[in-house]
C-alpha cells in the first residue's frame, strides 16, 4: 500500500438528497432488504440493522437468522419477516432469498464458526448489491484475501479494528513488524480507504469520527455524529440505514454517504434528547424519522 496521498480524487463535499417517495407507492417499490446475520451470541445486531432499515424507509426487510431465533427477534420487531436457518446449511433456500431481494446487508453478529463462512461463501456469488459489515469482514480478513470469484457489487462498512484485519489484503503492514494498523490522522484514514476501495474494487466505509467513503475514484468525509454512537450495536444501524438506502434506488457511494450523513445526525439527535452517555444503538434507530422529516 502506497503512503502517498491519491492526487486523482473527487472530493464530494455534500452527502446526496434523499430518493424520490412517490405518494402512490407501495412496499415492493421501495425495497427488499435481506439482513444475514446473528448467531448464539449476537441476536440484537441483525434487529438493529433490520429494524434501521425499515426506519430508513424500506418496503420489507427479512432477517436470516439462526431458527432458535427467530420468535425473539420478531417480538422486538414484529413489522420485520424472517427466513429461519437450520443447522445444517440449506444454502439453496439463503440464495433464493437473496435472490429476491434487493439487496443484502450481511455480517451482522453473524460470528465467524464455519457455518457463517459457508454462508458468507454462498452469498458471495449472488450477483446483488450488498452491505458487508462486521463479520463477513472479518471472515474475509481470516481467508487472507479479497475472493476473486465474487460477483456481489458491495459497500465494506469496516471499523478501524476490522479494517486492520483486512490491511494485509491490501498490501498494508506495519513497518516496525507489529501488527497492521490504521492511521488515526484524517489523511492516513483516506489514504487506507482509498487504497482498500482500489484493492477490492468495491465501495468502502472506513468509520470512525469522519467516516470516510471511498470508491476509488471518488471520496466523502462526512461531518456528523459524535459520541453518542460511540456503544456497541450503532454500527448494525449504519448498514441497515445504507442496505435501505441501497434498496431504494441509490448507487452505493452515494447511499454509503448519505447512510453515514444520516446516522451521525441521528445520533446527535438521540444525544440532545438522552445525553450523549445514555444512547443506546435503538434511541439512534427512533431517531432516524426525525433526521428523514427535516430533509
Ligand atoms: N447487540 C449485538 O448483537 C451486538 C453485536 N455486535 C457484533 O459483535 C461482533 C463483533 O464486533 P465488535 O466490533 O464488537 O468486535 P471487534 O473485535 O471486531 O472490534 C472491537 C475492537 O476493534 C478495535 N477498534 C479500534 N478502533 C475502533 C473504532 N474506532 N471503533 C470500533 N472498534 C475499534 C478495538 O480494539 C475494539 O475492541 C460483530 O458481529 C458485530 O456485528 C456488535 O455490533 C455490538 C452489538
Ligand atoms: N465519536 C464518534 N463520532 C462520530 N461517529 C462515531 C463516534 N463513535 C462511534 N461512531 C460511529 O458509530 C459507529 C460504530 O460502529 P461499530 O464500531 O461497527 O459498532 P458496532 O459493531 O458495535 O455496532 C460507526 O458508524 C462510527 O463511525
Amino acid at each position: 500500500m502506497s503512503d502517498e496521498m491519491p492526487t486523482d480524487l473527487e472530493v464530494v463535499p455534500n452527502p446526496p438528497p434523499l430518493p424520490d417517495r412517490p405518494d402512490d407507492g407501495h412496499k415492493g417499490l421501495f425495497g427488499r432488504v435481506l439482513v444475514v446475520g446473528g448467531s448464539d451470541a449476537m441476536l440484537g445486531a441483525p434487529v438493529l440493522a433490520g429494524t434501521a432499515a425499515l426506519r430508513t424507509g424500506s418496503g420489507l426487510v427479512q432477517l436470516a437468522l439462526p431458527r432458535a431465533m427467530v420468535p425473539f427477534a420478531l417480538s422486538i420487531t414484529p413489522e420485520l419477516t424472517s427466513l429461519p436457518l437450520g443447522e445444517n446449511p440449506n444454502r439453496t433456500m439463503l440464495a433464493e432469498a437473496a435472490n429476491k431481494a434487493d439487496v443484502l446487508v450481511v455480517g451482522p453478529g453473524m460470528g465467524t464458526a464455519r457455518l457463517a463462512r459457508l454462508r458468507l461463501w454462498r452469498l458471495l456469488t449472488v450477483d446483488k448489491p450488498a452491505v458487508l459489515d462486521a463479520d463477513a469482514l472479518n471472515l474475509i480478513a481470516a481467508s487472507g484475501e479479497w475472493p476473486a470469484t465474487t460477483s456481489l457489487r458491495a459497500v465494506l462498512t469496516p471499523h478501524p479494528g476490522e479494517m486492520a484485519r483486512l490491511m494485509p489484503l491490501i498490501g498494508g503492514s506495519d513497518p516496525a513488524g507489529g501488527p497492521p494498523r490504521v492511521p488515526t490522522d484524517d489523511a492516513g484514514r483516506l489514504r487506507v480507504a482509498v487504497a482498500a476501495a482500489r484493492a477490492f474494487k468495491q465501495v468502502v466505509l472506513l468509520k470512525g469520527k469522519r467516516t470516510v467513503i471511498a470508491d476509488g475514484r471518488r471520496v466523502y468525509v462526512n461531518t456528523t455524529g459524535d459520541s453518542s454512537l460511540s456503544k456497541g450495536g450503532t454500527g448494525d444501524v449504519l448498514a441497515g440505514i445504507i442496505g435501505s438506502l441501497i434498496g431504494q434506488g441509490m448507487e452505493r457511494f452515494e447511499a454509503a454517504s448519505l447512510g453515514a450523513w444520516i446516522h451521525g445526525r441521528a445520533g446527535e439527535i438521540a444525544g440532545k434528547k438522552l445525553g450523549p452517555r445514555s444512547v443506546l444503538a435503538r434511541d439512534v434507530v427512533e431517531a432516524i424519522g426525525e433526521v428523514l422529516r427535516a430533509m
